[in-house]
């Protein structure tokens, strides 16, 4: 049965309002006031927030003569769930590389918490909070489940050569991993395939295997590439409340998704990107209504259904279900 939590729209919101649903988990403050604030923010391309994490300004990216990124400013909200869509070859990816440190930009400059991190490395962005999942390699489809999770935690002493030499200092650095990364393996219920392959999962699961990686890290600001791509309808509605979870215990989520259901039903915040600018942002429900958003993915001869919310009707979901269980 579906959850209730994930069937309401902007859940922040809602609890910002004083809705009451006994079974969600506690909202944090961050995620109510990010709710809350952005229902007065006006829906328009370079906005202010009340609260931005994350500031970008004048980033560009050119791939010989092709300007594939060219954002003039965006800020995302802290303790949001943003999503960042548009059609093939909008630069939705490209902009996700250059604020994670995997790309650099021609020009730009933009802050996390403050502290600028354009032209850092991956590795120091996620440093400073900002991680982002990755699809499982074929190397680490050969690892198990909790070698994957422990791979990702940062700031092991063990391995550095100078704190290796301090063998109980790193044992206990180790352990304090294994026990994290089985808590975390626990809530995404993938405790129970700890040692089997992580090639073995399915694509729902593998989803979260990627989530409980970043976890590992303790971050302030997760970045989701695509986290419904492969994913089995009877799952989506599970993933979508681990999701909405991450934002309701403080965290900013941004996300690039194809799906427009899930974006609709778990975005506080939309931006939408087309030929590498920023065309439009708003809330969910008025954004994909917005003529610019249309004729971008028309224009791109997109077949994306813009969002009826059929595949999360309690009805369809319990005859997925249903057809699930039978195979
Ligand atoms: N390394 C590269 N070299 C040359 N062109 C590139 C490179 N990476 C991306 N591009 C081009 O930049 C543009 C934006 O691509 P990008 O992958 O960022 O779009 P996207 O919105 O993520 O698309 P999709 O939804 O299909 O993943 C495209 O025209 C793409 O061909």
């Amino acid at each position: 049965m579906p959850d209730e939590k994930t069937v309401n729209e902007n859940d922040a919101g809602a609890a910002a309002q004083g809705a009451t649903d006994q079974d969600a988990p506690a909202v944090s403050e961050t995620a109510k006031r990010a709710g809350r604030d952005l229902s007065h923010v006006a829906p328009e391309v370079g906005v202010a927030k009340p609260d931005a994490i994350l500031t970008a300004r004048g980033v560009q990216r050119r791939f010989g003569g092709m300007t594939a990124v060219d954002v003039d400013y965006l800020e995302v909200e802290r303790g949001a769930i943003t999503a960042l869509i548009g059609p093939n070859g909008a630069g939705k990816t490209t902009f996700f590389n250059l604020l994670t440190g995997f790309d650099k930009p021609n020009q730009g400059m933009w802050t996390f918490q403050g502290e600028p991190i354009a032209h850092k490395s991956a590795a120091r962005v996620a440093r400073a909070g900002m991680v982002r999942t990755f699809q499982l390699t074929k190397a680490l489809s050969r690892l198990t489940v909790l070698e994957n999770v422990l791979l990702a935690a940062t700031r092991n002493p063990g391995e550095r050569m100078f704190a290796s030499m301090f063998q109980p200092l790193w044992a206990g650095t180790e352990a304090r991993n294994k026990e994290k990364a089985l808590e975390i393996l626990e809530r995404f219920k993938l405790d129970k395939m700890r040692d089997e392959y992580a090639g073995s999962l399915s694509g729902g699961q593998r989803k979260l295997l990627e989530m409980a990686r970043a976890l590992m890290t303790d971050p302030a600001m997760i970045m989701l590439d695509e986290p419904m791509a492969g994913v089995n309808p009877a799952l989506v509605q599970s993933l979508l409340g681990h999701i909405q979870d991450l934002r309701d215990e403080g965290m900013s989520v941004l996300f690039v998704e194809h799906d427009m259901h899930a974006v609709r039903h778990i975005s506080d915040w939309v931006v939408v990107m087309a030929e590498g600018r920023i065309v439009a942002e708003g809330p969910p429900g008025s954004v994909m209504q917005n003529q610019a958003v249309v004729d971008a993915y028309l224009g791109a001869h997109h077949d994306t259904d813009l969002g009826d919310d059929a595949l999360l009707d309690p009805e369809v979901l319990a005859r997925l279900e249903a057809e699930e269980e039978k195979r």
